[in-house]
């Protein structure tokens, strides 16, 4: 199986004040992997430079082996990575089908706005409806929907099921895990261990800007509770 990203040694931070110091992550194509920790831990932080959001200190960072530390957020989304940021971020005065059409870039048997509504039948009863008309969950699916739109090999969520209603978070992570049976590659930020442990297949935790645990769904589950307490307080 072929690495899609691998990062290492990512120094960064915010002026002075270092927040990431050594991260080593590399994924796999057709893969699940999450990334967990607590709090402030700097697992949004390594997303942003990964996409480009952030300068890093140093590190290297490859995208389908080609170097990509300190490219812009465009060439990253070129490279095929698409990010669900934390919060949603979508246009809150364009209607669903416009947030999609936004961003998409088509590719011969890619996603298309059928395939996205096909996937969230709520979303194709709000086609015309502004985003800031839609309910959290259906701003979410939304988010999902415009980042599967740039046709990415690698799709990644920052939290994305964070203060959802059951039922809505449970039609997400079963849309992941059609995602996934489809060959997406996926790079979750969660803490969700129930949910996550039926579609991960590879695990990092970070804490204080190391990876201090990774494992593979059967290290996950023979030390979980060990990762747990990285987790609580
Ligand atoms: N723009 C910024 N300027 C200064 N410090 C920041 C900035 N963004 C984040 N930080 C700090 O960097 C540290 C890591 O933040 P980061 O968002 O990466 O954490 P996280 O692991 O994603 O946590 P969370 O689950 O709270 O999102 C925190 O101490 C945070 O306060």
């Amino acid at each position: 199986m072929n690495t899609l990203v691998n990062i290492e040694n990512l120094h960064a931070g915010y002026g002075n004040t270092q927040i990431l110091s050594g991260v080593d992550l590399d994924i796999t194509e057709g893969q699940v992997s999450t990334l967990m920790g607590r709090n402030g831990m700097g697992k949004t932080t390594t997303i942003r430079c990964l996409m480009g959001l952030l300068k890093p200190f140093k590190g290297q960072i490859t995208i389908a082996q080609k170097d990509m530390i300190g490219a812009a957020p465009y060439q990253i989304a070129q490279a095929g990575v698409g990010l669900v940021p934390e919060g949603r971020h979508i246009f809150p005065s364009l209607t669903v089908a416009e947030n999609l059409r936004a961003t998409a870039r088509p590719i011969a048997d890619g996603w298309t706005q059928e395939r996205v509504y096909d996937a969230f039948p709520r979303l194709s009863q709000r086609v015309n409806n502004l985003g800031f008309q839609l309910s959290g969950g259906e701003q979410q699916m939304l988010a999902i929907g415009r980042a599967l739109m740039t046709n990415p090999k690698l799709l990644i969520l920052d939290e994305a099921t964070e203060g959802l209603a059951p039922l809505i978070r449970e039609e997400i992570w079963s849309m992941l895990g059609r995602l996934k049976k489809d060959g997406l590659s996926i790079l979750l930020i969660d803490k969700n261990l129930d949910e996550l442990s039926r579609i991960s297949d590879r695990y990092f935790v970070i804490e204080k800007g190391e990876i201090v645990w990774k494992g593979d769904s059967p290290a996950f589950h023979k030390e979980r509770d060990h990762v747990e307490q990285f987790l609580h307080l």
